[in-house]
């Protein structure tokens, strides 16, 4: 069966799944044409059905062609008129043949159905087509501090652009690739421009200097509110490495990365991710205070190790269902043409104009999407295994983030709606051992920055446990669900705000619990000493010096003989310009993985390198930078 007529029998065929269109194709057993195709192929025929059918009636094709059915007939006109490769079917195929007979007539009639809707170009139809059925979700732009400000890109990559006060004027079917943008009034540097607009040829794009990142996106690293008295901060989860060069960039502004006193120890498990991350972070122009541990486990780090023991905030955004973030499903009308036969009598192969879309019944969420953004189809009882099995990750990752002697501050972020990754976690964790014993409680809302505090969609009451009442978030043992809701921050799709599905919550403590060397801040300014500004004083190694017990927080001589990675970000070493590898121009020499080479051929894990070795890593680099395909979002 060709592709069209699998499509038409998705389209006009009972539903045996039930559910979405995605769902129904996905869970379809019986397809021999990729699933993916089947469903750009009826989600973009519904899109354009309204169109086409006045296209296939005014042409009488459906009298002209008996075998060509209603619902094919929209499928074929469909990719003969609008698809890149017209018809996916052999030049011989007898439905192939049978449409392109009535090219000419059927391009004059969309030319009439296009100049009847005032368009004065396929490409301005299009661009109204889109902005009626496509996601109504603005493309969110992040200035990067590290590079650019917003003022200079209002004055050079959105040149021209007329700035509106809300969103939704951003997201209006009118501005689809209209030249407003609109200035985040939550976040800080970012940017919302319609959808249709395309930055990634833009130099600002290539160069770094801007980022696409979801608005949501960009909630974790700013209500974490990393400050230079924070020390080093740990992204846990790293790849691809939005958060963490929206975490330098804050750090940036703040003076901490200047001053030298503070790194971002970012890690990621998978290896081929890890690279994804290095290019970011270079990109982003990150990588002089980003140490990268590629393909290291974060659960697997031991908080105690010296190389730890600056560390004040850390950044969670372990892997989730992503039920966030799975494409929009709310298919579009699939309306049919109405072919009178010589009777008189209607002639249509589903009993009149059938609509695609299924009334909005609630459905279970059945569809999961992994790190990579490959979509899984899943029956509810294995969602919900899966789920469980989420839940359990993100908590380790959570109580193991506690652990860390000097944080006093964590974020936990996903990309899910379900509240069993969300507030469900945040109630585990603050019910745990650790967090009682250290004192942890939600960062509650009266606490956060602005744009957090400001920000309305809070988490679910229920899912925090129901009723409302003051005190506080934790931390003491008392968990009160209205502190804890409060304290959780939600974006939900489509509810006009213009941002994907994702949750976040912030942790902290007061760090003077639990004897955890914290015992000598007795000014609350944080374990380490520091100057008249405030900075917290490095040694020539760069190592911070505990107020507690006046020894610097890590003993580099120690460490060799403890088996530790000693990675930093920059550093001195014995003449003076860090104790990596430099080239001609000074710049810190990297591997294939980012990470910075250590001299005398010695690599950050302490094995000694191969000059074999490392010429073909170089060669990996060279490579690496041709694939580099820019920011995802
Ligand atoms: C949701 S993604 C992170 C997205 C990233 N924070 C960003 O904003 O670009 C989760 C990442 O965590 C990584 N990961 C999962 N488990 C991990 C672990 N135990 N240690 C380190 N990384 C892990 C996954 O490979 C994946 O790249």
């Amino acid at each position: 069966m060709s592709l069209y007529h699998e499509t038409a029998a998705i389209v006009t065929g009972p539903s045996t799944h039930g559910g979405s269109l995605k769902s129904r194709i996905y869970g379809s057993k019986d397809l021999k044409s990729p699933p993916a195709q089947v469903y750009a192929l009826a989600f973009e025929s519904s899109k354009w059905s309204a169109v086409l059918k006045e296209v296939v009636e005014n042409s009488q094709l459906l009298q002209k062609e008996r075998k060509i059915t209603p619902t094919l007939s929209i499928l074929l006109t469909h990719d003969l008129l609008l698809a890149k490769k017209g018809i996916a079917l052999p030049a011989s195929h007898g439905l192939r043949v049978s449409i392109e007979k009535h090219k000419a007539r059927l391009q004059s009639e969309f030319t009439r159905a296009r100049i009847r809707r005032k368009c004065p170009t396929v490409n301005a139809l299009k661009a109204v087509i889109d902005a009626q059925f496509g996601p109504a979700h603005p493309r969110w732009i992040r200035v990067n501090s590290l590079k650019s400000t917003v003022d200079e890109q209002l004055d050079t990559t959105f040149k021209g652009f007329e700035v509106v006060p809300t969103v939704s004027e951003v997201m209006a079917p009118t501005s689809a690739s209209k030249k407003v943008l609109c200035l985040d009034s939550h976040v800080p540097n970012l940017i919302a421009a319609p959808p249709g607009i395309d930055f990634t040829k833009t130099p600002a794009y290539q160069s770094g200097a801007i980022i696409l990142q979801d608005k949501a996106s960009c909630f974790p690293a700013y209500l974490l509110d990393p400050r230079p008295e924070d020390g080093d901060i740990v992204d846990a989860c790293s790849a691809p490495g939005n958060k963490t060069t929206h975490l330098a960039a804050i750090l940036h502004e703040r003076g901490g990365l200047a001053a030298g006193q503070q790194r971002i120890l970012a890690f990621e498990k998978d290896r081929n991710r890890a690279k994804t991350l290095a290019k970011m972070v270079r990109a982003a122009g990150s990588d002089k205070v980003t140490v990268i541990h590629p393909g290291a486990d974060f659960l697997k780090t031991d908080p105690d190790t010296p190389e730890f023991r600056a560390v004040g905030a850390l950044l969670l955004d372990p892997s989730c269902s992503g039920s966030g973030i799975v494409g929009r499903d709310d298919t579009p009308e699939f309306h049919l043409p109405v072919s009178v036969g010589a009777a008189g009598k209607v002639v249509n192969d589903s009993g009149g104009s059938k609509a695609l879309k299924r009334k909005r019944a609630p459905e279970p969420p059945t569809v999961v999407v992994d790190d990579d953004g490959a979509e899984t189809v899943l029956t509810e009882k294995a969602l919900q295994t899966r789920l469980e099995a989420l839940a359990s990750f993100q908590l380790a990752i959570l109580l193991h983030a506690f652990t860390f002697p000097h944080a006093t501050r964590v974020s936990y972020s996903t990309c899910s709606t379900h509240a069993l990754e969300n507030e469900q976690v945040v109630l585990a964790a603050l019910r745990s051992p650790v967090a009682r014993r250290r004192g942890w409680r939600i960062l509650e809302r009266r606490e956060q920055v602005r744009g957090m505090r400001e920000w309305p969609v809070r988490g679910d009451l229920d899912a925090c446990g129901g009723g409302k009442g003051g005190g506080n978030g934790g931390g003491d043992g008392v968990i009160v669900p209205g502190v804890v809701a409060e304290g959780c921050v939600r974006a939900e799709r489509e509810d006009g705000r213009g941002v994907m599905g994702f949750f976040v919550a912030c942790f902290v403590r007061d760090g003077s619990k639990d004897g955890d060397g914290n015992e000598g801040d007795k000014d609350g300014d944080g374990p380490f000493v520091r100057d008249a500004q405030g900075r917290i004083v490095r040694g020539p190694d760069g190592i911070p010096t505990l107020k507690s017990t006046g020894q610097k927080v890590v003993d580099l001589e120690g460490l060799e003989e403890e088996g530790v990675e000693v990675r930093f970000g920059e550093g001195d070493d014995g003449d003076g310009d860090g104790p990596f590898e430099r080239d001609a121009d000074g710049r810190i020499v990297r591997g294939a993985d980012g990470m910075p080479r250590l001299k005398a051929g010695r690599r950050p894990d302490g094995e000694i390198e191969s000059e074999s070795e490392s010429e073909e890593e170089e060669e990996e680099d060279e490579n690496e930078e041709d694939e580099w395909g820019g920011f995802d979002e």
